[in-house]
């Protein structure tokens, strides 16, 4: 028998052609015109994102051949290959990855019943067999003529978010739209890294928005790739293009282990432990004045290998910096305070971005250093109202729940609650280190002396010059590492020449730690 393709199925060579024939459907599912219009807008479809993401040639595709069965408003009249989606595994960088990508040539990416299921089995794949799950979104969302069957089918892959949460890396790369509920998928992952001009997330568009509330606004600047990464937190990364996107997700998969029962992949590189010259730089960093600012990063550069920093939500909350490193070849997490923004103060978007940093840390067995130049909370009626309390308790939550190696670094100030928060001793940290120029207390010199001398300075004939004598007292009493250090709450003052050296023994020392939390069913961190 001949098909209407010219294909006799019934030999051998006819079945084999057929099979050719889907694959290449399949392949060719989005029309010439979607994906012409898909490259005129900078953007990739989904088969060669994939290729971009995976090592050469090791893509194994799942579900090819699967098609919607709906016939709402017509749809059985169109049945392509993959449904909208491309699900499958491969390695990056020799390391097994699922992936699916969302195929915006192909009922604009749109998910229904089927194109679900087939994220669905590529998810429970890679929970299975332990590896990282890559999602690249470029969808319209529920895919509208098979209604509750797709909202059905988010909440499934929702499901498995949250399931795999913790277990295994999961990272959405947003090259597309990606709206209503659709966003909550990306929401649950560990990173999420869109693309300049070309990805948007919203709940709601700017039609909507203009009728409820009455807002003019725009895609961009609703939920552009800028705005998530510099205003609300919820993206990690701005890619400049698609390819600057996946290169940074590459790089982010290199620092994780494939699970949270395995080890992040090591590069066996020694540590030279002789002091070096640009060890020594570290010695003038710190200004003579304790109000001028400088950049921790050349702190954290110092330290890690070869100098490379890939930072995680550069563009936010950038009074606190969070990244990835190595330390002799060895992925470290680094949480440190930034003296160049709002004087590396902690507010609201620092204490919850630096939490889940730790948090996705201590998941994945990778150590947490900290570098804390911290002169306390940052005051005002926004931040009190809109939650400090219970939003900055996060970090407290997050460093007392870590049972990885934690080690910190008080460069300069860690003032009243702060210096509580900040990786400190009491919150379990393992090895706690300060430089000569720490200054450790409750607050700094003039808050201090403005309250403990109040009626004096009042009083006084010449109040500045008391005030100056006061406060020099107080700095020469308080202002330095050494009454943490008599209680042991630092293990040992350094110069700062010798903290890339002691960082690695701490780390070398930590490798065997192993500590559990008491049972039960999870905390109850403050949300
Ligand atoms: C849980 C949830 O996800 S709720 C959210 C539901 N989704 C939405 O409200 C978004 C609906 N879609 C849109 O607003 C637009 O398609 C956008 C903004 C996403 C993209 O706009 P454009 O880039 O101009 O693409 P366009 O609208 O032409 O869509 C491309 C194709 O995908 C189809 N499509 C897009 N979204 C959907 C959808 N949700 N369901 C079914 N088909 C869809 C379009 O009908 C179009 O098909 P065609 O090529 O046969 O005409």
């Amino acid at each position: 028998m001949t098909t209407e393709t010219g294909i006799n199925i019934h030999s051998t060579a006819g079945k084999l052609a057929d099979l050719d024939r889907r694959v290449d459907e399949a392949v060719h599912a989005g029309s010439a015109r979607a994906v012409e219009k898909q490259h005129a807008r900078g953007k990739k479809t989904a088969r060669e994102r994939i290729e971009m993401l995976l090592d050469e040639g090791s893509f194994v595709e799942l579900d090819e051949l699967a098609r919607h069965r709906s016939t709402n408003f017509g749809l059985e009249k169109t049945r392509p290959y993959g449904d909208g989606v491309v699900t499958g595994y491969g390695t990056v960088d020799g390391r097994q990855v699922c992936v699916f990508a969302q195929d915006f040539t192909v009922f604009g990416g749109s998910l229904g019943e089927v194109f679900g299921e087939k994220i669905v089995k590529v998810m429970d794949l890679a929970m299975k067999i332990g590896c990282p799950v890559v999602g690249i979104n470029d969808s319209g969302g529920a895919r509208i003529q098979e209604g509750v069957a797709s909202l059905g089918l988010y909440g499934e892959i929702f499901f498995r978010n949250v399931r795999a949460s913790g277990v295994i890396p999961q990272i959405s790369l947003i090259m597309g739209p990606c709206a209503g509920g659709a966003v909550y998928s990306p929401a649950v992952t560990d990173f999420t890294v869109m693309v300049d001009q070309t990805s948007h997330m919203f709940i709601t568009g700017p039609d909507v928005i203009k009728t409820v509330t009455g807002e003019d606004v725009g895609m961009e600047e609703l939920g552009g790739a800028r705005t998530h990464n510099s205003r609300s937190g919820n993206a990690h990364y701005l890619g400049s293009d698609e390819e600057d996107a996946i290169e940074y997700v590459k790089a982010l998969l290199s620092y994780l282990p494939s699970n949270n029962l395995d080890e992040p992949v090591v590069f066996e590189a020694p540590a030279d432990l002789d002091i070096t010259d640009e060890d020594r730089e570290l010695d003038t960093l710190i200004p003579d004045s304790a109000n001028q600012p400088y950049d921790i990063h050349r702190v954290i550069e110092h330290v890690l290998d070869d100098g490379e920093f890939l930072e995680v939500q550069p563009l936010y909350a950038q009074n606190l910096v969070v990244g990835f490193g190595r330390v002799e070849g060895r992925p470290v997490g680094v949480v440190a305070n930034q003296p160049m923004h709002f004087a590396g103060t902690l507010d609201i978007a620092a204490s919850e971005k630096a939490a889940r940093f730790v948090r996705t840390c201590d998941a994945f067995n990778i150590p947490v250093l900290t570098f804390v130049d911290v002169p306390g909370f940052l005051p005002g009626t926004g931040q009190e109202w809109d939650g400090i309390i219970r939003r900055g308790a996060k970090l407290i939550y997050a460093y007392a729940e870590a049972t990885v190696p934690k080690v910190t670094v008080i460069t300069r100030k860690a003032y009243g609650g702060a210096y509580d928060v900040m990786g400190s001793k009491h919150l379990g940290a393992d090895l706690n280190f300060a430089w000569p120029t720490a200054q450790i207390a409750v607050m700094g010199a003039q808050g201090a002396v403005n309250i403990l001398y109040r009626s004096e300075l009042a009083n006084a004939d010449d109040p500045a010059a008391v005030r100056a004598e006061k406060i020099a007292e107080y700095e020469d009493t308080f202002a330095n590492p050494y009454i943490a250090a008599e209680r042991g709450y630092v293990d040992s003052v350094i110069p700062p020449h010798e903290t890339r050296t002691q960082i690695v023994r701490a780390l070398r020392v930590l490798r065997t730690k192993r500590e559990t939390l008491p049972p039960k069913k999870h905390g109850n961190i403050p949300l």
